[in-house]
């Protein structure tokens, strides 16, 4: 250690020498001296002028030179992801590499042809070649194809060396494996003691790289956000100390006692890579480590600090404010070694989820993300510290994937927890298939025609690269194969997504870099121009402490100095040459600097005439400004006027709304209260309608009474006037006994006394079917018309049958029922106007049909049935003995229909209103003076007669 840092020192010197001239400093101290306070002081006067310039400038004019807006690393501008179209973009790079046969006898299914190409035969094909002739082999091109035979070192360099050095520029890449179990992703990526892998190759390079450039641990610190803070330098050195004095409490960041660099690890950091030559020297870096893994769709990190309880906590996937995906309270852990690096991921490794299955004895059983982030930010002005502005910060990361392998459980036979990983396993690969294919099908449609949703959230581990497939970076993938026979079908899907992946563009990351405007190699020439110092200390020239370190534009005028040795013979020589050189430097500078007398001239000129102009525009301000005042005052005074009128326009919306407010209510009321009325006439209705039927009820009972009080007394007064006939008969037969004249009939006491009791009243229909019409004595008669009288001798002829008149009314309600009245031998008529009508047909009976509604609305057809008798004065007298009543009923009950109207049913029978009544006991009425009516007509043409 102690040669090396003598090694370091003495190149530093050198070059310090080569810098300022190891002869010049030798020879004439004093004039080295001199030399270094010339040079300092111009430059000092330099930067003083640009310094004044700048403080002056900033405020006012507008000559200033902007101060170049800071660029934020590429992967955290917000802007960046939605400019992504219109940025340059590559494909993602697809390795292939294939593993050897586990043992000599094994057949494959792989040839390499070339660096590139690789084709695949089935075991047909291999096994009968012949007969397959026809079948071509299937060939895959990739960007590179490894051997069986080639190393970690040549997959490094080809594959991840590429990925550090956009690393270290500031730019973001993701590496990830792939392939079936037990095809080599692991041994790829992460390798063994004696066979590095990737990982542990790119900490080496990284940390070779960045080694002199290194900020102090705790610098930077992560804000749990995924984004970065700056300490100052005592902040960061308690910090230290607070590490330092927990570790000698006994344990460390995780839980355990860090030992001395474990050998094996060691060993993984013994090779030696070349530096990278892409650092920018005016930075300091930092290097943090984040491990977490993907088990069973959930995210895990392997870096938790668990303390007693020993199980890890399942983390969320978020987005940060520069739409990075991020693990949420993710272990960030500061490393400034390789061996502490991969001390580290040995402790995440141990945590992984790793399974013996009957493919692989070590088999992955979850996808893991081995992330290294660098951390850098510029050097202030001396070179010595970080700039404190966390906007210079740059973070790039670079994102190695192992990817649990496919697997088909046919081969593996896996049964109950490995079954269960590897179904997740593959249903995270297909999501990883499914998006690269959808992303690549979108790209292809360039916006013509709707775009696919790219479902990155159905599983963790493409949402937690989203960002690089949407945004932007570098993305490679190996596609790991084992050439075995056994493995042709899945190596086949492999092949496949090889090749669709490689179709995927990805947006080239172009970060910027911040510009402070502060020299470039500032810290390098710091550093040299401090040994100088201590070798000026050394020699014991006083003035040496008095120089301050000022490093200014004299670094990067020219070409850098000439490499000198200074033990050969020729040392004059070249001293002379370096003299040389050295004076033409002064010369040079000698002349820029009158250069920049000059240009200093022409900048006080016209700063002068800017502030000539800047006076005049004060004035053009000022005038501006009154008028301003005064536009201001008229503005605020219609203003005003605007308020008031915005006040009395609210004050009337205020009173339209509230009339609004009231007819909607008074509107609301009247319908209510239509509503109401509406419902009262309802009511009304129905209790007309009740009351009607009422009123019916009570009629028809009042009449029906009245017609059996009728009734009983004319059946008194019958019996008598048959008693009085009797005594009448008993008189006539005494005097006829006696020789008495015969009275004619007519002039008779008899009717004499009928006209008497039954007062002139109006006509009435025998209804009586109790007693025989043959032994009928009962003698109608009217006061007009005299006596209608029946035939007493009457005899209905048996052998004709019964000849029936049909009295119906002409629109009769069709029955429609299956039995219907039986009337054999019948004429029907709807109207008795003449006397013909009854008795000029023979007819013997007769029936008169009438049709009511009873009280719930049915139809009642009733058959009134009679004998017709001939009266002694050549009419007719029908005599009612029956009567058949049909009605028809619903099974249910129904409302009550709207009755046929009275009118309807036998007005058109009698050419004339009938009553209204609807009761059976009306009709019977009815009947009654229809067939009085009949006779009336027999009477009338009789008396015409
Ligand atoms: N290129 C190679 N050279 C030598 N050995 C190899 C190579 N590739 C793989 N192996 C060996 O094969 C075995 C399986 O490899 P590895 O564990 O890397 O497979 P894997 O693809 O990661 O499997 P899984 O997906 O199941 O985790 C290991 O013992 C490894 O050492």
């Amino acid at each position: 250690m102690k040669l090396a840092a003598n090694a370091n020192r003495k190149e530093e010197e050198e070059q310090a020498w080569r810098l300022y001239g190891r002869k010049h400093l030798k020879l004439t101290n004093q004039n080295s001296v001199g030399f270094l306070k010339e040079a300092k002081k111009q430059d000092c006067s330099r930067n003083k002028i640009t310094k004044n310039i700048n403080m002056k400038a900033v405020p006012r004019t507008p000559m200033r030179v902007p101060k170049t807006p800071r660029a934020a690393p590429a992967h955290t501008h917000p802007e960046k992801r939605r400019d992504v179209s219109n940025k340059q973009q590559d494909p993602v790079n697809v390795f292939c590499r294939v593993r050897p046969l586990q043992s000599e006898g094994d057949l494959t299914c792989m040839r390499v042809k070339n660096t590139t190409t690789i084709a695949l035969n089935s075991q047909d094909q291999l096994l009968h070649p012949k007969q397959n002739g026809a079948q071509r082999e299937i060939q895959y091109i990739f960007k590179h194809v490894f051997q069986p035979d080639s190393n970690q070192q040549e997959v490094f360099a080809a594959v991840a060396q590429p990925l550090v050095e956009n690393l270290v520029r500031g730019r973001n890449s993701l590496l990830f494996t792939y392939g079936v179990t037990g095809s080599g992703k692991t041994y790829t990526m992460t390798g063994n003691a004696r066979h590095r892998g990737i990982m542990p190759r790119c900490l080496d390079l990284l940390f070779r790289t960045i080694s002199d450039y290194q900020a102090k641990k705790f610098v930077f610190k992560p804000d749990r956000l995924n984004g970065f803070e700056i300490l100052s330098e005592e902040d960061a050195l308690l910090e230290r100390q607070q590490e330092m004095n927990q570790r000698f409490a006994g344990a460390g960041r995780f839980g355990f006692r860090r030992k001395d660099s474990d050998p094996e690890i060691a060993s993984q950091a013994s090779v030696e890579p070349t530096p990278l030559s892409v650092l920018d020297e005016d930075n300091m870096y930092s290097v943090f480590i984040t491990y977490v893994e993907m088990y069973n769709n959930s995210v895990y990190d392997l870096l938790e600090d668990t303390g007693v309880q020993k199980s890890l906590q399942c983390k969320i996937i978020r987005e940060d404010a520069n739409h990075q995906m991020f693990v949420h309270g993710v272990t960030e852990v500061e490393v400034k070694t390789v061996e502490e690096a991969l001390e580290v991921f040995q402790m995440g490794q141990k945590r992984k989820r790793m399974g013996n299955t009957i493919l692989n004895a070590e088999s992955s059983r979850s996808h893991s993300v081995f992330n290294i982030r660098l951390v850098q930010a510029p050097t202030d002005c001396q070179g010595e510290h970080v700039v404190q502005d966390k906007h210079t910060i740059t973070v790039s990361q670079l994102s190695l994937v192992d990817l649990a392998g496919s697997e088909r459980s046919s081969r593996t036979k896996n049964t109950g927890v490995r079954l269960r990983e590897a179904g997740n396993i593959n249903n995270s690969l297909m999501t990883l298939r499914t998006c690269l294919e959808y992303l690549r099908e979108n790209q292809q449609l360039a916006g013509n025609g709707a775009a696919k949703k790219i479902p990155y959230r159905d599983s963790k581990i493409t949402h937690m690269f989203k960002n690089y497939f949407d945004g932007e970076g570098q993305v490679s993938m190996i596609v790991c194969v084992n050439p075995r026979i056994e493995d042709y079908d899945e190596n086949m899907q492999v092949m496949k997504f090889a090749e669709m992946t490689q179709e995927v563009q990805i947006a080239r990351a172009t970060p910027m870099k911040p510009d402070l405007g502060l020299t470039p190699g500032r810290r390098k020439a710091n550093k040299l121009f401090k040994i100088a110092v201590n070798n000026l200390n050394e020699l014991g020239i006083p003035e040496a402490k008095q120089l301050e370190v000022d490093v200014g534009l004299v670094y990067s005028l020219g070409p850098d100095f000439p490499n000198y040795q200074m033990d050969t013979p020729e040392t004059e020589c070249k001293i002379q040459e370096l003299m040389q050189y050295l004076e033409q430097r002064i010369e040079k500078r000698r002349k820029l600097r009158a250069n920049m007398d000059i240009k200093c001239d022409n900048f006080r000129q016209l700063l002068m005439n800017l502030d000539r102009d800047n006076l005049q525009l004060r004035t053009e301000l000022a005038s501006l400004k009154a008028v301003y005042k005064q536009e201001r005052e008229r503005s605020a005074a219609l203003e005003n006027k605007v308020r008031i009128h915005e006040s009395s326009i609210d004050v009337l919306n205020n009173t339209v709304s509230k009339r609004e407010r009231q007819i909607q209510e008074l509107t609301q009321k009247l319908s209510e209260q239509d509503y109401l009325l509406t419902q009262k006439e309802q009511e009304k209705e129905k209790q007309k309608k009740k009351f009607n039927s009422k009123l019916a009820v009570e009629s028809d009972k009042n009449k029906r009474e009245f017609d059996m009080k009728l009734r009983e007394q004319r059946a008194k007064m019958q019996e008598r006037m048959r008693i009085k006939d009797e005594k009448l008969r008993l008189v006539s037969n005494i005097l006829q006994s006696e020789d008495v004249p015969s009275l004619p009939r007519s002039q008779s006491s008899e009717n004499l006394l009928n006209d008497k009791e039954r007062g002139g009243g109006g006509f009435t229909a025998r209804t009586e079917s109790s007693a025989p019409a043959t032994t009928r004595t009962d003698i109608y008669c009217t006061p007009r018309h005299g006596l209608a009288a029946a035939n007493n001798r009457h005899r209905r002829s048996r052998s004709a049958g019964d000849k029936w008149l049909e009295h119906r009314a002409a629109n009769p309600v069709p029955l429609g029922t299956i039995m219907q009245p039986y009337l054999k031998n019948r004429k029907s008529v709807t109207k008795l106007t003449d006397m013909k009508e009854l008795t000029g047909h023979g007819a013997n009976k007769y029936c008169l049909v009438s049709q009511e509604a009873d009280t719930d609305g049915d139809v009642e057809t009733k058959l009134y049935k009679g004998n017709v008798i001939p009266t002694c004065g050549g009419g007719a007298q029908v005599v009612f003995d029956d009567v058949e009543c049909l009605k028809q009923k619903s099974p249910v009950h129904s409302p009550p229909r709207k009755r046929p109207s009275n009118g309807n049913l036998s007005a058109s029978a009698f050419g004339g209103p009938l009553p209204t009544s609807t009761t059976g006991l009306t009709s019977v009425q009815d009947v009654a003076s229809r067939c009085n009516l009949g006779i009336e007509g027999h009477s009338s043409k009789k008396s015409k007669m």
